[in-house]
């Protein structure tokens, strides 16, 4: 039998920088060919538009959490690429899978161990999770997928330390041994790391996550906090973008706490390229992305993911930051 294929599971809570991170391994040059495996959570995958492709093959799941609803696409994407690899049409050596910010991870790695096929193929290297030192103590006081993401990692990766003082992170840093005693704990600014911190670290030990969660190849149901949800704002229409940041800084202001994350590519007035919009809580920004094509049509996509969040009322203040609007 050939060796199995490696898997590493990135997780971490929504915008904590999982894209930064494999955008950084994948940029390395290590010379291994990754497939990798994005999951969005919302109708629209914009992860994939920010991800610089090399060589790697790209495969992208949405409509729904990989933990949940779409489980059973990551057992068959898993198994068409173990047998294209097989026949020689694809060529990788290990896998990398991007769960949404709100997946829970253990469904995940179940896969690994439940299903037969995906066992024979692959075999789980390591959960990496990585924590927005910014907006982690929240997120950990409030959603019980930031706590599963924290106790199921074998290495912790504390991104954004530069946005907070030296006690916060010390804070954060004890409450996360706290947590998961077992996994090292690495700051990584901008997703800055050394590969052998990630990948090949086989710190999967069934026998440590059954002590975890007796129940962990079980229990193949779980539940989302209810009131998180998401919608897309999508218009043909350029963006007056003076107009939209005014409205994205009211909008902040009032709905900071429930808006989880937002993200998109936008068509903005006067500008040749995608501008790649995005935000966590209150902390938002842009930058510019690829341009668009010769007679390309100019999608404006934008995805909000929070609690009880006024959809309609969003969605028509957004219609009125167009140029003509
Ligand atoms: N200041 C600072 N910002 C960071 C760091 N790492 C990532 N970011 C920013 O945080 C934002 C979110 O990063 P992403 O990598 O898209 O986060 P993500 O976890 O992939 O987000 P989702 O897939 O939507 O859950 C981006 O604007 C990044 O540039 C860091 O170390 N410091």
């Amino acid at each position: 039998m050939s060796e199995t294929i490696p898997v590493t599971i990135l997780t971490g809570f929504l915008g904590a920088g999982k894209t930064t991170l494999l955008n950084r391994i994948l940029g390395e040059a290590h010379g291994q060919r990754i497939a990798v495996i994005e999951n969005e959570f919302g109708e629209i995958g914009v992860d994939n538009e920010l991800l610089q492709q090399g060589d790697e093959q790209i495969v992208e799941m949405n409509n729904g959490c990989i933990c949940c609803t779409v489980r059973g696409d990551l057992v068959r994407i898993l198994g068409d690429l173990a047998e294209r690899r097989r026949r020689g049409a694809v060529n990788f050596c290990r896998v990398l899978i991007e769960t949404t910010g709100l997946a829970d991870p253990a469904p995940v790695a179940q896969t690994f161990f439940v299903d037969e096929g995906v066992a024979r193929d692959y075999r789980l290297d390591a959960i990496i999770t990585v924590v927005d030192a910014k907006h982690a103590p929240r997120q950990l006081d409030e959603c019980h997928e930031a706590q599963e993401q924290v106790g199921f990692a074998d290495r912790i990766l504390l991104s954004k330390t530069d946005l907070v003082s030296e006690e916060s992170v010390n804070a954060l840093m004890a409450r996360l041994r706290a947590m998961n005693p077992r996994a090292p704990l690495l700051r990584v600014h901008f997703g800055q790391v050394d590969l052998r911190e990630v990948l090949d670290i086989r710190g999967f030990d069934l026998r440590e996550i059954l002590a975890l969660e007796p129940d962990f190849l079980e229990d193949v149901s779980h539940e989302h906090d209810d009131a998180v949800g998401s919608f897309v704002y999508r218009s043909g229409k350029p963006f007056d973008f003076a107009r939209l940041f005014y409205f994205m800084e009211i909008m902040v202001g009032r709905f900071g706490q429930e808006l989880l994350r937002y993200k998109g590519i936008l068509n903005v007035a006067g500008c040749d390229r995608r501008i790649v919009f995005q935000g966590v809580h209150m902390m938002f920004g842009d930058t510019a992305g690829l341009p668009w094509g010769e007679g390309e049509a100019r999608e404006s996509q934008l995805v909000f993911i929070g609690r009880n969040l006024p959809r309609d009322q969003i969605l028509a203040a957004l219609a009125s930051c167009h140029v003509d609007g």
